[in-house]
């Protein structure tokens, strides 16, 4: 379970050009489920999300993780939360140029200590369960969009996170593609994950395998899909 109390983000606070991106968000997000935040660009999808994975703090309000309280903790612990707890899929995926499929699938688990040949074995078994096994020695831009968007799914998999978050994840993709990472988030979510997805693509929001979908507007949870 996830809960956020009174969540604020607001941007240059206290200059000129202070922008609220986020007013007084209060949500419950249920685990094991694919959760989908919609609404147009700008509403604060992007900006929710990366406070929900500590890659980014608010500027007020709470956040517990499991009961867990994640606002306020030091860097190196929302660090470790971050590693351990969530994956995350890009919107234009942020794979690394210059490195293979392989080794960048490999890149979450570096800080976790775990041996190399076992990353290796899970890097490659991800691969191929992607459909994308035989591209591992690839520099990753030789992949089409459709296989860098499976790169990082794999990459954001590395780590067997509880948590997927996923920025706009089909906007780069045609039907059948985007069609296919949904069939891809359906099988995470029957393995007991949970799936936070900012979309405004119906193909997601419209799935079936979703099993809510929250709108922003203006950096507010409108009022019909308020929790
Ligand atoms: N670092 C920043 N500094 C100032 N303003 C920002 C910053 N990041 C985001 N914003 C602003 O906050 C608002 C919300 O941005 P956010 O990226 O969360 O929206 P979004 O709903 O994800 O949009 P999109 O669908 O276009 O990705 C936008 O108006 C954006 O310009």
């Amino acid at each position: 379970m996830i809960r956020l109390s009174q969540i604020t983000k607001t941007y240059n606070a206290r200059k000129p050009g202070a922008f609220h991106a986020l007013r007084q968000i209060d949500l419950e997000i249920a685990p094991n489920r694919i959760t989908v935040f919609r609404g147009p660009s700008g509403s604060g999808k992007t900006t929710l999300l990366s406070i929900i994975g500590c890659m980014s703090r608010p500027t007020s309000g709470r956040i517990w993780l499991n009961g867990r309280e994640t606002t306020g903790l030091p860097e190196r612990f929302s660090a470790r939360i971050r590693r351990e707890t969530f994956g995350f899929v890009f919107q234009n995926y942020n794979l690394i140029r210059g490195l293979t499929t392989l080794e960048n699938t490999m890149i979450p688990a570096c800080p976790t200590g775990r041996p190399h040949r076992q990353v290796k074995a899970r890097a490659i078994s991800l691969l191929e369960k992607l459909g994308i096994g035989e591209k591992a020695a690839r520099p990753v831009t030789s992949l089409s969009g459709g296989e860098q968007q499976r790169a990082a799914i794999a990459r954001a998999l590395i780590n067997d996170p509880q948590i997927i978050i996923a920025d706009e994840p089909t906007a780069h993709l045609d039907t059948a593609l985007a069609r296919a990472f949904m069939a891809i988030a359906a099988d995470l979510k029957a393995r007991g994950k949970t799936l936070l997805i900012a979309s405004h693509d119906p193909l997601v929001f419209d799935d079936r395998a979703v099993s809510r979908v929250i709108a922003l507007r203006d950096g507010k949870v409108t009022p019909e899909a308020a929790p």
